[in-house]
C-alpha cells in the first residue's frame, strides 16, 4: 500500500466543492450546515498558515431554486440568468459564514479567456499570491454568465477549472469533495458491484473507462471530468483526491495522510506548460 505520508504539511491547499454536495437532493436548497463546517474547516487550515482557495460550484443551482424552476435549465441564457442570480447570493452566503469566523474572502470569477490571454493569466495569478500574501481565502467559480460556449471558451465545469487553478498557483494539494466516496471501478449507481479505488498512481486508458458522466440533476461530468482534473493537477506537480463532500473533516484526515478517498499521485512533468491542457478552437487557430 502507497503512503500518504506525502500529504502531510502540505502548504497550498485547493478545495472544490460540487452543487450535489452543496445542495439537499430533496429540495435543492443550499445545505447550510455543509457550508458551516465547511467554512469553519477551510479558516481553521488557513489559521495553521497554509494557502487555501475553494472553488465552488453551486451557481446555477442556487439561481435555479431563486428563480423557482423545476428543471435543470437547458437554454443557455436561461443558464446564464439563473448563474447571474445564483452566484450573487452563493457569495452572500459564503461571506456571512466567513465572516463568523473573522475570516476575509473573496471572489475570483475566471473563463478560458482568462488563461489563454498571457496578461490576464499573469494578472489572475499576481492576484491569487497578492491574496495570498494578505491571508485571504479567494473563492473562485467560472463566469458562467459571459463564459462562451459557442467558441469552446468555456470550462463547462469546475472539476477542471479548479485543477487549472492548482496549476496556475502551483497548489501541491487539490481536494475535489463530491457526493461520492471516490473513482469506482464503474458508478456505483449503476453497477452494485463497483469497488472503491484506493490509489491511482497512473491514468491510463482502462482507468479512463471506468469513469462515467454525471447522472445528477445538478452535478456537471461526474467521474469524467474529475479524471481530466486529475491528469492537469498531477502533471502540474500536485496530488489529488476525490473524497464525499458529506464529510468535510475528511479534509482534516486527508491532510494528515489518513486513508480517504481516490488519492491520484503527483507526476511533475519538468516540461509542464498549462496552456497544453487549455484546448479552444480559437486558440488553436
Ligand atoms: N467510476 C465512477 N466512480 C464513482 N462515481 C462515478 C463513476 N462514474 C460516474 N460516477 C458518477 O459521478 C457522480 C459524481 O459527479 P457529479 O454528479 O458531477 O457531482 P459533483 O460535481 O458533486 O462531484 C457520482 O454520483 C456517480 O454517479
Ligand atoms: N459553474 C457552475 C458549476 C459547474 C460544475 O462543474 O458543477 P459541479 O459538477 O456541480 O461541480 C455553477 O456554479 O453552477
Amino acid at each position: 500500500m502507497i503512503s500518504r505520508e506525502a500529504l502531510l504539511d502540505k502548504k497550498r491547499i485547493v478545495v472544490k466543492i460540487g452543487s450535489s454536495s452543496l445542495t439537499h437532493p430533496e429540495t435543492g436548497s443550499l445545505n447550510l450546515e455543509k457550508m458551516e463546517r465547511l467554512v469553519r474547516i477551510l479558516t481553521d487550515i488557513r489559521n495553521q498558515g497554509k494557502d487555501v482557495i475553494l472553488v465552488s460550484s453551486g451557481a446555477i443551482a442556487v439561481g435555479r431554486k431563486a428563480l423557482g424552476l423545476m428543471e435543470r435549465p437547458k437554454l443557455r441564457a436561461v443558464k446564464q440568468a439563473c448563474a447571474a442570480v445564483g452566484q450573487a447570493r452563493l457569495m452572500m452566503v459564503y461571506q456571512k459564514l466567513f465572516a463568523e469566523y473573522n475570516q476575509v474572502a473573496a471572489q475570483i470569477l475566471m473563463t478560458k479567456y482568462t488563461m489563454i490571454n498571457d496578461i490576464s493569466r499573469s494578472n489572475a495569478k499576481n492576484t491569487f499570491e497578492e491574496l495570498f500574501r494578505m491571508g485571504v481565502i479567494p473563492i473562485v467559480n467560472e463566469n458562467d454568465t459571459v463564459s462562451t460556449e459557442e467558441l469552446d471558451l468555456d470550462f463547462g465545469d469546475n472539476d477542471t477549472l479548479s485543477a487549472i487553478v492548482t496549476a496556475l498557483v502551483e497548489g501541491d494539494l487539490l481536494i475535489l469533495l463530491s457526493d461520492i466516496d471516490g473513482l469506482y471501478t464503474d458508478d456505483p449507481k449503476e453497477n452494485q458491484d463497483a469497488v472503491l479505488i484506493s490509489c491511482v498512481d497512473e491514468i491510463n486508458e482502462d482507468l479512463c473507462s471506468m469513469a462515467k458522466d454525471s447522472t445528477s440533476s445538478v452535478g456537471t461530468g461526474g467521474m469524467t471530468t474529475k479524471i481530466s482534473a486529475a491528469k492537469i493537477a498531477t502533471a502540474s506537480g500536485a496530488n489529488m483526491v476525490i473524497t464525499n463532500g458529506d464529510n468535510v473533516r475528511h479534509i482534516y484526515h486527508i491532510i494528515e495522510g489518513k486513508e480517504v478517498g481516490t488519492l491520484f499521485l503527483a507526476h511533475k512533468q519538468n516540461n509542464f506548460n498549462i496552456m497544453d491542457y487549455i484546448t479552444t478552437k480559437q486558440y488553436e487557430k
